[in-house]
């Protein structure tokens, strides 16, 4: 073991089991919490997590545990990898015990009703803790299969981003350190949104240069987004911007790439949703993005047509005829909006 610091991860779905692997094989023993009894037995005595992580073995020094309480009361660093509906229900009613620790969020979501972030949302939950966001392109499976993966970990706590590469850096997984939480952040929530749309794209067979403008005119499209929420467009250029964007919009190994291709085939979408039966981010996100940028006047026409198609009984063809006839736009508007 490299060193004796008591570290958790909150959350048994495909994204915890696959962290709390890599810190096991870095040498730490680390507690894996879930709700589910079950699930927990089961992973104690298959060592594996066949529901959200089939075919992976999980590490001797994971140990999991349904005991939410003795597992942050005895824990310095902790890992969040909940679902974005579930992470302050999980956490508020445990306020006292995270003060001081070290939180670090590795949801990609955007809370409805206050369109917080997470590590907002642990902020105000946890006052006196130091927060991090950890964002990349970060497909759980194949973190878990070791491919060579590289990930940001970002926070104004200089000391919480070196201690998060200490512990996760490693030889399949490098961790890259950043100043910009909230540009990190706001990139792996926004994203989701476009992978369904890359999904649906690629279920209606369309081209290359189709699938290429669509990840492009994302890029812009979220980047004048952040910018205008006052985040730095260069953290969008970034692993946790264009490289999250690239994998979600290009592997069907993404649940929201899934469920757009699902929408694609012509299911509807609580059809859709069922038929992956794990969290899919960008159905939420797609919502609040929306009336965000309604709100603050912001042009989203991948956004607004998404929505149009999902909750407003718009057809594609109608979507598609609209984005390809709106007027001639600049390429790359966005970065002259920016005071950086
Ligand atoms: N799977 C991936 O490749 C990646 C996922 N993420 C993010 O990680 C977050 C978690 O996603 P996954 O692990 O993929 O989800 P998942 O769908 O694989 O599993 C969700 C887990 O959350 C648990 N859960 C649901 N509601 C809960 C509640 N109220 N209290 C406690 N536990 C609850 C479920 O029982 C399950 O264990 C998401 O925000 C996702 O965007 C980020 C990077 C990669
Ligand atoms: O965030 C991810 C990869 O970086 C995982 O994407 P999905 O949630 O769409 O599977």
């Amino acid at each position: 073991m490299t060193d004796q610091l008591a570290i958790a991860v909150l959350g048994g779905g495909s994204f915890g089991t696959a962290i709390s692997n890599l810190l096991a094989e870095n040498g730490h023993a680390v507690r894996l919490w879930m709700r589910d009894a079950a699930q927990a037995e089961a992973i104690r005595s298959t060592r594996e997590n066949p529901r959200y992580l089939k075919g992976i073995k999980i590490h001797a020094l994971v140990e999991p545990t349904t005991d939410l309480a003795a597992t942050l009361a005895s824990s310095e660093l902790l890992f969040v990898a909940l679902p974005s509906s579930a992470l302050r229900a999980a956490l508020a009613p445990h306020a006292a015990q995270l003060a001081g620790k070290q939180l670090v969020s590795l949801t990609k979501g955007i809370e409805a009703q206050t369109f917080k972030l997470m590590s907002e949302i642990l902020e105000e939950v946890a006052p006196q803790a130091h927060i991090g966001v950890l964002s990349g392109p970060n497909l759980a499976k194949e973190i878990a299969e070791h491919a060579l993966t590289a990930t940001v970990v970002a926070s104004e706590d200089e000391a919480l981003c070196r201690r998060v590469q200490a512990v996760l850096h490693g030889r399949t997984f490098r961790v890259y350190a950043s100043g910009d939480r909230f540009g990190v952040e706001l990139g792996g929530a926004l994203k989701n949104v476009y992978a369904i749309i890359a999904g649906m794209a690629a279920a209606l067979g369309m081209g290359e240069n189709t699938k290429s403008m669509l990840i492009t005119r994302a890029l812009a499209e979220m980047t004048r987004f952040a910018v205008k929420l006052g985040a730095n467009p260069m953290t969008f250029l970034g692993l946790a911007g264009v490289g999250d964007l690239i994998v979600t919009c290009s592997s069907p190994k993404s649940r929201n790439y899934q469920v757009g291709f699902a929408l694609g085939e012509g299911l509807s979408l609580e059809e859709a949703v069922a038929r992956l039966g794990e969290t899919a981010e960008g159905v939420n996100t797609l919502k609040v993005l929306k009336a965000k940028a309604e709100e603050l006047q912001i042009y989203m026409p991948l956004v607004a047509g998404l929505h149009a198609i999902l909750f407003e009984g718009r057809t594609l063809a109608q979507v598609i005829e609209v984005l390809m006839r709106g007027e001639p736009k600049t390429d790359v508007d966005f970065i002259s909006l920016s005071g950086f």
